[in-house]
């Protein structure tokens, strides 16, 4: 990673600050440079680099290379998964990319029915006949835009393995899935496409593409934008409840920059912990740290979700294996439906992987994507030092329990049928007793924080931001990031994330006076 670039240092005043440079701040940025919405200062607590000096492991396909660069995440960073396991590291990315350079790359669109639920909490202008232009626009997908609500000229391009580039397991298990009736589409970002599809990733010649690739790097020659990596936004400033500036913390001291507009885009975890340390948030929480209460919002932090999901692990037979290696992983994804018509659609997802992030070999991974449980976030202590303390709640409904105990049921039964044989060296054995005790034991977090600073009507006590963004209660501030979706995403969040990202820019844009 290279340096800062000559000529990035601070400007003392901005027209607006972008807070955080990762998925959704890395679009912010290049929009409002774009649209000449005057100096435009992105600041972000990691590394900044360009997206040529992109380290190698990052670059590259293997996930567990991009976590294993320890500058790229936040240190120290833990959380309470359920209540039957102890504190445990919890991965969010810091740098340029911000999470997005170091995820797992599944491109998937949220599903429509995510937005027809979006609507029904109150948020008539995220419909998916609103939001799907914008998914279009967003993405190059070679294989498929061409086809209607799809594009092929977008910043982010989307991309499948090459039939001959599929890990064995990858392929075997498909083969499972398919004989076991589930409806097979190419496409999975086409609309119903419940069932078997080959994995769409944001990779471009079998190489990542952040934000700072898809996004950042094509506006670094805005003259009027400026990054500032290396720089961490302790909170925002208020004048009579108007946005005034930013306190920043370099390394060698505290800095204020002016400015009249700020837009938080620091992710889940991170923008309420700036909202709360600057008097946004609940009243009782930022009165017992000593924090002058701004505005007064008790839906900051109040819900945390993520995807809860179980790693069934495998032991490949020696042939797969030494294929594995020169294969790509996680090549199919399965949707499915964990109970009746009634339940939510595709709240089921399966994904083989060849090869593992963690001590196994290989392994099915069984996730929940649309939990009713819900966690929170507090702040750790006014110090801008100190971590938000995070309590994600994974399965303490009954109902999500029993969800994933019926997918992981399902999961082994496929794992055990005639086409795993020669690929796997046994299948898993679930427990003998308590299989919820042992989902809660056992169940990770998928790394997909939402929900923290909610979007939804303002009369409700839990909304933090509007339909444009806007934080409740000040002017000039904004959220843009994942902290803002009202409800868990039905798909890994990054996709929806640049959307959401995306549309905002638009409506910040407008209200900044620069039109669409
Ligand atoms: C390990 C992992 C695997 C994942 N896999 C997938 C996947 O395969 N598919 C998928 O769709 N999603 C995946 N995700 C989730 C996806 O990457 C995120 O949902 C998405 O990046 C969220 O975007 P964001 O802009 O909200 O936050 P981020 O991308 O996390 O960006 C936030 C940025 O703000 C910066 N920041 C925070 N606080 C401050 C501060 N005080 N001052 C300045 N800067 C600050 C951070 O350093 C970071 O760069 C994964 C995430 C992780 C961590």
């Amino acid at each position: 990673m290279a340096a800062q670039p000559a000529g990035s240092t601070i400007p003392r005043t901005a027209d607006v600050v972008i807070v955080g440079a990762g998925a959704a701040g890395a679009v912010l940025a290049a929009r409002l440079a774009a649209a000449g919405a005057g100096t435009v200062l992105l600041v972000e607590a990691g590394p900044d680099y360009r997206s040529a000096d992109t380290p190698a492991a990052v670059r590259g396909t293997d996930v567990s290379r991009a976590l294993a660069v320890r500058a790229l995440r936040w240190p120290g960073l833990r959380a309470r998964l359920t209540g039957d396991q102890p504190l445990r590291p919890y991965v969010c990315g810091r740098g340029a990319g911000g999470s997005s350079a170091i995820n797992g790359q599944l491109a998937v669109r949220g599903p429509a029915a995510d937005f027809r639920a979006w609507v029904d909490a109150g948020l008539p202008d995220w419909g998916w006949p609103e939001v799907l232009p914008a998914f279009a626009g967003l993405e190059r997908d070679p294989d498929f835009g061409d086809r209607p609500g799809h594009g092929s000229s977008g910043p982010v391009t989307i991309s499948r393995a090459a039939a001959d580039r599929r890990g064995p397991l990858s392929a075997a298990f498909a083969a499972a899935a398919k004989a076991a009736g589930h409806p097979e589409h190419p496409d999975l970002n086409a609309a119903g496409s419940t069932g078997l599809s080959p994995t769409a990733w944001h990779r471009r010649d079998g190489t990542r593409v952040s934000s700072n690739d898809s996004h950042l790097e094509p506006a670094r020659h805005e003259p009027r934008l400026h990054v500032a990596g290396d720089h961490t936004v302790s909170r925002v400033l208020f004048s009579a409840g108007r946005v005034r500036g930013v306190e920043l913390i370099t390394g060698s001291g505290r800095e204020l920059v002016s400015a009249p507009a700020v837009v938080l885009c620091a992710g889940a975890v991170h923008s309420p912990a700036i909202l709360m340390r600057s008097g946004v948030g609940p009243p009782e929480q930022l009165g017992a740290l000593g924090i002058e209460v701004v505005a007064g919002l008790p839906g900051v932090g109040a819900v945390l979700s993520d995807h809860p999901a179980i790693l069934l692990e495998l032991r490949l037979t020696d042939a797969a294996a030494a294929r594995a290696r020169e294969t790509e992983s996680g090549c199919f994804l399965v949707r499915l439906r964990s109970g009746p018509q009634a339940g939510p659609a595709d709240d089921i997802q399966l994904l083989p992987l060849d090869r593992t992030v963690g001590p196994a070999a290989a392994g099915l991974l069984v996730s929940l994507m649309r939990p009713v449980s819900v966690g929170s976030l507090r702040l750790g202590g006014a110090d801008p030092a100190a971590d938000p303390v995070l309590d994600l709640g994974l399965l303490t409904e009954r109902a999500d329990l029993d969800r994933l105990a019926a997918a992981v049921r399902h999961a082994a039964d496929l794992l055990a049928g005639p086409a795993l044989r020669g690929t796997i060296a046994s299948a898993p054995a679930l427990p003998d007793g308590d299989l919820g005790r042992w989902l809660r034991e056992n169940c990770r977090p998928q790394y997909h924080p939402s929900g923290t600073c909610r979007m939804g009507p303002p009369d409700d006590p839990a909304t933090v931001v509007d339909q444009e963004g806007r934080v409740l209660g000040v002017d000039g501030l904004w959220v843009a990031d994942a902290s803002v979706l009202p409800l868990p995403c039905g798909a890994p969040p990054y996709l929806t994330t640049v959307m959401l990202a995306e549309r905002l820019a638009a409506a910040v844009r407008r209200r900044l006076g620069q039109g669409r």
